[in-house]
C-alpha cells in the first residue's frame, strides 16, 4: 500500500451510526439484538467533498445514540495517529447533538432511564400496525409537533443531524420560527409488560403565503432512519400528509424541496394510487383539458405539474401502441408540457433542433414512466 495512503480514511466507513434499542441485559435479549449499526450515506458537509480524514489508522468514529430519546455518545478508536492528524471532534461538533457526551457509562444509564421513561412529544394523530416478521410487538405512531412544542426543540437538536448524514444538500433548518411543522413517526413496542419508543422517521413542512389567504405547504426534509426503510413507513408517512392537508382549508397545495429520485418515486406512486382510488383517472382519453388538471390539483392539493404528470402515466398505462391515433395523442399531451417547462431553452434553437430536443425529452421521459409505471405493478 501507498505509505500515505494508509493514513486516509474515508469519511462514510469511518462514522458508524448505532441506535441502541436497551442497554445489554436490560429485557433478556443479547446485546446484539439491541444495537442496529449503519453507516452514514452523506459525510461531505462534515468533511469536505472528498469525504477524506487525514492522520489515522484503521479509524472507527461512533456515534451512538439511544433509539428513543436520541441521547448520544460520541466516542472514536484507531490503531495509530499522526500528530498532524485531523482534529475529527472538532470538525463533527456543529452537526452532533449539543448534548452529546463522551462517557460510555454515563451513557448507557441514560439509554437505560429513556428507554423506560422516553416519551413522544407533539399531538399524536394516527398509528399503524404492520404485517412484517419482527414487528408482531410494534405500533407505528404519527406525531405532529412544532418548535413551540415542549420538548420538541431539544429532541429536534438531537434529529437534525440525521438530515444531514441522509440527505444530499440538507442544512440545519431555523428551529426558532414556529411556523415549521414537524411530523414524527415512532415504534412503540410493547415486550415483557414493557412500553419504549423508537424513532423510525420525521419531515419538515413550511407553510409558504398562497395568494390571496392560503399556504403553499413544501415538504423540505423527509426521512426514514435506514433499519426502518422499504418497509412501507415513507408511504405511510407522506399519505399522513394528504390527508391532514386535504382537511385544512388554509392549505392550498403541497409542494417538495429538491425532491431526490427516491423521493420522487414514492411520490409518484402514492399519488398514483391515491388518484386511482379516488377514480380520478375514468374515462382517460388524451388531450386532458387543463381545467380538468386544475380541478384536480385544487381538490387533491397537488401541484398542477404533479397532476399533469400523474395524468401522462395514467394515459400510458391505458395505451395501446399499436394505435397510432392514441399513441400520437398522449406523445402530443406530453410534449405540450415539456414545452411549456422549458421554452425559454427551446426557444433558442431553430426549429429542427427544437423538435429533435422535444422529441429526445419525450422519449426519456416516457422511458422514466414505463419504469414507475413497473414499481406499481
Ligand atoms: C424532500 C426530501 O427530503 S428528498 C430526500 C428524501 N430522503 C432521503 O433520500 C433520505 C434517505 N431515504 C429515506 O428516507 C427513504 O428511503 C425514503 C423516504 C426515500 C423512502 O422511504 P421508505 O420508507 O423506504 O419508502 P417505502 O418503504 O414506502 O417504499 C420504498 C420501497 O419499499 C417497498 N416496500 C414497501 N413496503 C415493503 C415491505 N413491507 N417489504 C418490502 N418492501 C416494501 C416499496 O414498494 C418501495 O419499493 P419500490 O420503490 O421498488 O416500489
Amino acid at each position: 500500500m501507498n505509505a500515505l495512503k494508509q493514513w486516509v480514511t474515508n469519511s462514510t466507513e469511518a462514522v458508524n451510526i448505532r441506535l441502541v434499542k436497551a442497554p445489554p441485559g436490560s429485557n433478556g435479549d443479547d446485546e446484539e439484538e439491541d444495537i442496529i449499526e449503519f453507516n452514514p450515506v452523506f459525510t461531505y458537509p462534515v468533511f469536505g467533498e472528498q469525504e477524506q480524514i487525514f492522520g489515522y489508522k484503521d479509524l472507527i468514529i461512533n456515534l451512538e445514540f439511544a433509539s428513543g430519546s436520541l441521547a448520544s455518545c460520541f466516542s472514536m478508536g484507531y490503531k495509530d495517529k499522526k500528530p498532524t492528524a485531523d482534529k475529527i471532534y472538532t470538525a463533527m461538533k456543529d452537526y452532533l447533538p449539543p448534548d452529546i457526551i463522551d462517557n460510555h457509562d454515563q451513557f448507557t444509564q441514560i439509554v437505560q432511564r429513556d428507554y423506560k421513561e422516553f416519551k413522544p412529544m407533539g399531538t399524536k394523530i394516527g398509528e399503524y400496525r404492520v404485517s412484517s416478521e419482527g414487528a408482531e410487538n410494534s405500533t407505528f405512531e404519527l406525531y405532529q409537533a412544532n418548535f413551540d412544542t415542549p420538548r420538541f426543540q431539544e429532541y429536534h437538536k438531537r434529529l437534525q443531524c440525521f438530515a444531514i448524514f441522509f440527505i444530499e444538500g440538507a442544512s440545519f433548518i431555523e428551529d426558532t420560527d414556529e411556523k415549521w411543522e414537524v411530523r414524527l413517526l415512532f415504534e412503540r413496542v410493547s415486550e415483557n409488560g414493557q412500553e419504549s419508543y423508537n424513532i423510525v422517521g420525521y419531515c419538515t413542512m413550511y407553510p409558504y403565503f398562497y395568494y390571496p389567504d392560503q399556504v403553499r405547504m413544501r415538504i423540505s426534509q423527509f426521512l426514514i432512519l435506514p433499519p426502518y426503510q422499504q418497509q412501507g413507513h415513507g408511504s405511510r408517512l407522506y399519505q399522513s400528509l394528504y390527508n391532514d392537508f386535504c382537511s385544512r382549508k388554509e392549505v392550498r397545495e403541497m409542494t417538495v424541496e429538491d425532491p431526490n429520485e427516491e423521493f420522487s418515486d414514492l411520490r409518484d406512486k402514492n399519488d398514483m394510487k391515491h388518484l386511482t382510488a379516488k377514480g380520478v383517472f375514468k374515462d382517460l382519453q388524451a388531450p386532458i383539458k387543463k381545467a380538468r388538471i386544475e380541478q384536480v390539483a385544487q381538490t387533491y392539493k397537488l401541484t398542477k405539474r404533479q397532476v399533469a404528470r400523474c395524468f401522462e402515466l395514467a394515459l400510458l398505462r391505458n395505451l395501446d401502441k399499436r394505435n397510432k391515433a392514441q399513441y400520437k395523442a398522449f406523445r402530443l399531451q406530453v410534449k405540450e408540457r415539456l414545452f411549456r417547462h422549458n421554452a425559454e431553452a427551446l426557444n433558442t434553437l431553430d426549429k429542427e433542433e427544437r423538435i429533435e430536443k422535444l422529441h429526445e425529452t419525450f422519449l426519456s421521459v416516457e422511458e422514466d414512466y414505463h419504469r414507475i409505471l413497473a414499481l406499481l405493478s
